[in-house]
């Protein structure tokens, strides 16, 4: 069995790890002993754990999951030359990730929370040779999607990464609606969850103007409501949330 390092012990590494611990063997680098020690716990298989410290990463294939403005500090910990790192730090370029790591090659990832479920939709960019690696290893998370450039990637972030806190948003919106109509909580709730899953199916083969066309009866709820949402200007806003998230990764650069 090959081994994959994750550097950081995080929510992202731990949800990636989870995907990866039947194919790979999992080691992980962090700064606290006890909280790599939870991480093995939670993680349910045997994992070598290691602290950052001089920590020699000479040959191998790292998963980098930490947070962007720790690279500096972090990588100065290690020694040695690895392999490959891919990371998934948001808006860190393949430059930036070069002057502060040892490594033969960069590929930049996206994952997103649902890679705790292993469903993420990832991006990836970077080192072309290494893609078909890339997409084995992400693969065991959910799709993935290979871009040809890091502006792409950094779209990819406000679309995906960032999609799940967009799209969390509108179902407790359109949950408290409901209620505000005099729906109970719980049954709200339940109803979200349902309408959620299967859209989650239909999407995936219709284009979304035809899936609108089909539910909207002429002169029906489906139109009152519609009218409703273009009025908050909802597309709009959507449109923004894309162009404020892909500015913000850009300056995480
Ligand atoms: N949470 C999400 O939905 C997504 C997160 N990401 C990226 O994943 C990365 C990690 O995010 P999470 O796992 O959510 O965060 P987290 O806070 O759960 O994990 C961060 C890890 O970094 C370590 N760390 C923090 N400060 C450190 C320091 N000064 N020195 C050494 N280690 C340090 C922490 O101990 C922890 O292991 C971020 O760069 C983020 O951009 C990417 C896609 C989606
Ligand atoms: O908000 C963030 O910066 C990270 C990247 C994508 C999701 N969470």
């Amino acid at each position: 069995m090959k081994t994959i390092t994750f550097i950081g012990n995080g929510n992202m590494a731990l949800s990636i790890a989870q995907g990866l611990k039947n194919t790979y063997k999992i080691e992980v680098v962090g700064r606290d002993l006890t909280k790599l020690e939870k991480f093995e716990k939670a993680l349910g298989v045997p994992t070598e754990k290691a602290l950052m410290d001089d920590f020699n990463i000479e040959g191998k294939q790292i998963i980098l999951c930490v947070k962007p403005y720790n690279i500096e500090e972090v990588s100065k910990k290690f020694i040695g030359k690895a392999e490959v790192i891919y990371s998934v730090l948001a808006g860190s370029t393949v430059e930036k990730l070069r002057n502060n790591f040892n490594t033969g090659a960069v590929v930049r990832t996206m994952p997103n929370l649902a890679a705790s479920v292993h469903h993420s939709m990832t991006t990836m960019t970077g080192d072309a040779s290494y893609k078909d690696q890339a997409t084995e290893i992400f693969s065991a998370i959910g799709p993935t999607v290979w871009l040809g450039s890091e502006k792409e990637l950094d779209i990819a972030t406000g679309l995906a990464g960032s999609g799940p806190a967009y799209l969390a948003l509108i179902s407790e919106a359109l949950t408290d609606g409901a209620v505000k109509q005099g729906l109970k909580r719980d049954d709200a709730m339940e109803i979200m969850r349902g309408l959620f899953g299967g859209f989650g199916k239909l999407i995936q083969d219709i284009h979304p103007a035809l899936l609108k066309d089909g539910v909207m009866s002429p002169g029906g709820t489906t139109a009152a409501g519609y009218g409703a949402l273009e009025k908050g200007n909802v597309r709009n806003a959507c449109m923004d949330a894309i162009e404020s998230a892909y500015k913000r990764a850009t300056e995480l650069s």
